[in-house]
């Protein structure tokens, strides 16, 4: 006779790179799928886990949560690694020699189901996918990728082989002409250059470390079970079109802090949670400067968790920015200017007549209050997805990785901003802050508001993301461990 084994309960193993802009984003995901009623495991490195202790509320947040866990993997880096993105490859190293190993042997030990369901869905970072993929299909454990980078941005890296294939890359170094346009990234040959690829693609040598790994990292997508990505089909319904001729089962759930809060209010009209994953201290007393500026006079600058910046970067910035005139609000984040600078006295003139600087901001507050009329942003794409939700336009200085696709999209596809791209000079800094400010903040505050409400329509009940998210919880709760 055949006896049916019943099946267990969902458990999701939840792996983020360990770096803020990845780590916040899937532990909204992690408390979306607990919502659901899912036994979730959400796996830190060392590091994280501990400036997470110090600096937010997500313990007790997560407390009510009786299926959610905490787990912590050694990171291999020593406590005072930068962990910035002048550094990034020492994160990579550290992954391949002491990050791997550990997971598996995590997962082999069986220590995870010592007193919770054994773990039937694995959700891994899309940029460690190939050890991830690979320990997953090992213990027959069903494995989501999911990757926090733009559509548009991971369908330029899943690309990168015919761009190769087409001579359209390597880059040729000084000859080379960073304005060339490309053809060989379908859907984007109407608007994509050379200096609008990823950061990585401005090495010459093919052979470059990051290129090759996040160049392989995105292929191997296909390997998982399905791909997940923060965005909605509003946003990038070209790119996604494409994605799902590669990989057909595409949860697109973003943007997720919108979808989260859309849950949490349904769950629970009367709470209002104010939350933060936050790896440095946020100083709030910004938000008491806020109040007192007028309806969208504020510039917000805010160059994320992983932007270094040179002191003569600085200075450029900080010059364009007080000759704007504009009132401003500018993070900037401890250790994130190299070398020592004397300011000069106008500058700091300036700033105390008009400005008010913090290490580390209530970003998705700021961005909300009335106060603010723009952001000068490096295009990261937690922060893009913040900036849309609340209609705010952006000035974009992309740093590396994904940035320099995405701030191509905000300036010259959805024309929800500027793309400053590739020069910090002071001149084009106040141009561009009195253009989006002053001159056609009118056109622009038009686009990203109906963007603002797509986006809220996608994560309304019967809207693209919602809907999707009911999808993905349906079909991990129909996984089982073979
Ligand atoms: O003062 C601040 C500054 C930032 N943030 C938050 O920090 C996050 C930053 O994320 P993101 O804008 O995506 O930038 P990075 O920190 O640089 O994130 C990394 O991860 C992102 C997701 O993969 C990539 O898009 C970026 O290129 C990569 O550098 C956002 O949620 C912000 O709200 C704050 O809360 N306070
Ligand atoms: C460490 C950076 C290299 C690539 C990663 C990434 C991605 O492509 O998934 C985006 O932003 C960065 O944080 C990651």
């Amino acid at each position: 006779m055949d006896h049916e084994m019943p099946r267990p309960d969902p458990h999701v193993l939840i792996f983020p790179f360990p770096v803020q802009g990845h780590v916040s984003c899937m532990l909204k995901l992690a408390e979306l799928l607990c919502l659901a009623g899912l036994h979730v495991t959400f796996l830190n490195s060392d590091y994280i886990h501990r400036r997470l202790l110090r600096y937010t509320d997500v313990f007790s947040r997560f407390t009510p949560y009786k299926g959610f866990n905490f787990e912590t993997i050694f990171d291999g880096l020593p406590a005072d690694h930068p962990r910035s993105g002048d550094r990034v490859t020492d994160i990579f190293d550290s992954i391949e020699a002491v990050i791997k190993p550990q997971f598996r042997e995590m997962l082999i030990s069986g220590r995870l189901s010592d007193s919770r369901p054994p773990v039937t869905c694995i959700i891994a970072d899309g940029i460690m996918c190939s050890f991830t993929t690979d320990v997953a299909r090992e213990l027959g454990i069903q494995i989501l990728s999911f990757r926090t980078v733009s559509a548009s941005c991971f369908w330029a890296f899943f690309c990168m082989p015919k761009l190769i294939h087409a001579c359209e890359l390597p880059f040729k170094g000084e000859d080379d002409d960073l304005d060339r346009s490309l053809s060989s990234v379908t859907g984007m040959e109407s608007f994509l250059r050379l200096r609008d690829l990823p950061s990585f693609c401005r090495e010459t040598n093919l052979a470059h470390r990051g290129l090759q790994l996040v160049m392989s990292e995105t292929q191997k997508a296909t390997r998982a079970d399905g791909l997940i990505l923060n965005t909605f089909e509003d946003l990038e319904e070209s790119a996604l079109t494409h994605i799902r001729k590669h990989i057909p089962k595409l949860y697109t759930i973003g943007p997720l802090h919108a979808n989260l809060k859309a849950r949490i209010t349904k769950t629970d009209s009367s709470q209002f949670r104010r939350s933060s994953n936050s790896l440095w201290e946020e100083d709030r007393s910004c938000m008491a400067w806020l109040d007192d500026q007028s309806p969208r006079s504020v510039l917000y600058v805010s160059f994320g968790s992983m932007t270094v910046l040179t002191k003569d970067e600085l200075i450029e910035f900080w010059y364009g920015i007080v000759n704007s005139g504009k009132p401003f609000l500018w993070v900037i984040r401890p250790n994130s200017v190299v070398g020592e600078c004397q300011v000069p006295t106008t500058l700091l003139t300036g700033t105390k007549e008009r400005g008010y600087m913090v290490g580390w901001a209530p970003q998705e507050e700021v961005l909300a209050h009335p106060a603010v009329g723009g952001f000068l942003t490096h295009s990261g794409w937690n922060s893009t997805l913040e900036s849309i939700v609340v209609g705010v336009p952006m000035i974009c200085w992309p740093y590396y990785a994904d940035q320099q696709v995405n701030s191509r999209l905000v300036g010259e596809v959805w024309k929800l901003g500027l793309d400053m791209k590739d020069t910090c000079d002071r001149v084009i800094v106040e141009k561009m802050i009195k253009d989006l400010m002053e001159v056609r903040r009118d056109g622009f505050v038009q686009s990203v508001s109906q963007m603002a409400k797509l986006a809220r329509k996608s994560v309304s009940e019967g809207g693209s993301s919602y809907d999707n998210l009911d999808r993905l919880v349906e079909d991990i709760k129909s996984m089982s461990h073979v």
